[in-house]
């Protein structure tokens, strides 16, 4: 199959049938050669980051409102014609004209072709508007965002936020101390270099580190940056009883395993059991022997373990995930603006649940991958003033554009005796 309609496809299931746009790539390049995989990526990737400001750029030539698949078809190729200058423009309209052909009848195809030869003749329209109207098209989010975050973080942070959303991630991974030091790592493998924020990290600029040995063996862990910081936050040690309530695929659950030695024991807990699957085998690669893992909604934890019997407390929350758009852009692509009603109330009942468990004078962190006070600074505030008994020690936002990272808020409370 052709790479333009390979990339079409994948896009229908991303943004139609809502599928994961990674799993999406994974499993459906295994036919194409290196080249044609970086060509796909690049065109799913770059139409969903840019998704707003695509249809900018040409609905102002129609009147009438576009059958999603034509809409996703046009905007894939406008990416195209606007971002990837070496691919002729009349083999774009070519292959839009023959995917178009192929499923839709005439009356499509001449519009899909009109479309594409207005934005050839008149190129790139400038937006217009007010500052959040401009910054919402120019960056592809939808206005309410913009307006949510120049509300919680001031205008300039805000900006910051959206233009640091179309970059491509840095990749990062952890050293495994459990298996090796940084340094042995180095010594053996190539390609790496030391990350910004975590002792332990280290980036890398190609591929992807799946397939080779040193993931295999356990001797890193894919894990962003900025996640790497919550684990030693809560700086569990070698004799503590750990409680990681919302732990798959297991990210921190292993940097914690790492930090106490392998020693004391993290009972690490998940509501879906096929998610906790995916932890047990990460652990044995890892080689965490202090794990124990087990399905268990945490929001009734209680139930199942005596209270005031942890030492330390994790709770890395279910978020929106507002803070993980640049490596995720059907995140971006899908989200609205009730995402976190649902999520906002969970959160509640997990820190409710959290301080049950933890002993007095132990240490609980409350941590989210997104930017949104209402699930961050708002939710530990209203924590704060219903459970007198606990009392902040510090928070932090970590901001994406801060080490071209991940976003992540973290909080962490002290229970008092
Ligand atoms: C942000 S992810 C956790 C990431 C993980 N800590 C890591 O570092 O790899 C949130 C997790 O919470 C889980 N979750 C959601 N609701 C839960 C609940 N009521 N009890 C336990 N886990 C829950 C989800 O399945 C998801 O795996």
């Amino acid at each position: 199959m052709d790479a333009r309609k390979k990339a079409y496809l994948m896009l229908i299931d991303i943004c139609i049938h809502k599928k994961y746009s990674h799993l999406v790539l994974k499993d459906g390049m295994r036919d194409f050669d290196t080249k044609d995989k970086a060509f796909i990526s690049n065109i799913v990737y770059g139409t969903l980051q840019n998704y707003r400001y695509l249809d900018y750029q040409w609905k102002v030539y129609c009147e009438k409102i576009v059958k999603k698949e034509i809409e996703i078809l046009i905007n894939m190729s406008v990416y195209q014609l606007l971002y990837l200058e070496r691919v002729p423009a009349f083999a774009i309209t070519n292959e839009a004209v023959e995917i178009a052909k192929g499923k839709y009848d005439g009356r499509f195809v001449s519009f899909v072709n009109a479309i594409l030869r207005k934005v050839i003749k008149n190129g790139k329209r400038e937006v217009t508007g007010d500052a959040d109207e401009k910054l919402a098209i120019e960056t592809s989010f939808p206005l309410w965002i913009v307006k949510m975050w120049n509300k919680q973080y001031g205008t300039e942070v805000c900006e910051k936020i959206c233009r640091d959303a179309l970059n491509v991630p840095k990749q990062s991974v952890r050293v495994n101390t459990i298996k090796n030091s940084k340094e042995e790592f180095l010594s053996k493998y190539e390609g790496y270099h030391n990350g910004e924020l975590s002792d332990v990290a280290l980036t890398f600029d190609k591929g992807s580190v799946a397939s080779r040995e040193e993931f295999k063996f356990g001797y890193i862990s894919v894990q962003d940056e900025a996640s790497q910081m919550i684990a030693p936050f809560l700086n569990p040690s070698e004799d503590d009883l750990v409680l990681d309530m919302c732990a798959a695929p297991g990210s921190k659950t292993g940097h914690m395993a790492a930090l106490m030695n392998n020693r004391g024991k993290i009972i690490a807990l998940d509501v879906h059991e096929h998610r906790v699957e995916l932890l047990k085998a990460t652990m044995r690669r890892l080689g965490c022997i202090n794990v124990d893992a087990q399905t268990c909604d945490a929001t009734k934890a209680s139930e199942q373990f005596e209270n005031e019997s942890f030492d330390k407390v994790l709770i890395d929350a279910p978020c929106s995930g507002y803070g993980v758009l640049k490596g995720k852009s059907d995140i971006k692509y899908h989200m609205q603006s009730d995402d976190m009603d649902g999520i906002i109330a969970i959160q509640k009942e997990l820190l409710d649940e959290g301080i049950k468990l933890l002993k007095a004078d132990g240490i609980m962190v409350y941590s989210t991958c997104t930017l949104n006070k209402k699930e961050n600074e708002l939710q530990i505030k209203q924590f704060l003033e219903r459970q007198e008994n606990m009392e902040l020690i510090e928070e932090k936002t970590i901001f994406p554009y801060e080490y071209n990272c991940d976003g992540f808020y973290m909080a962490k409370l002290k229970k008092v005796s």
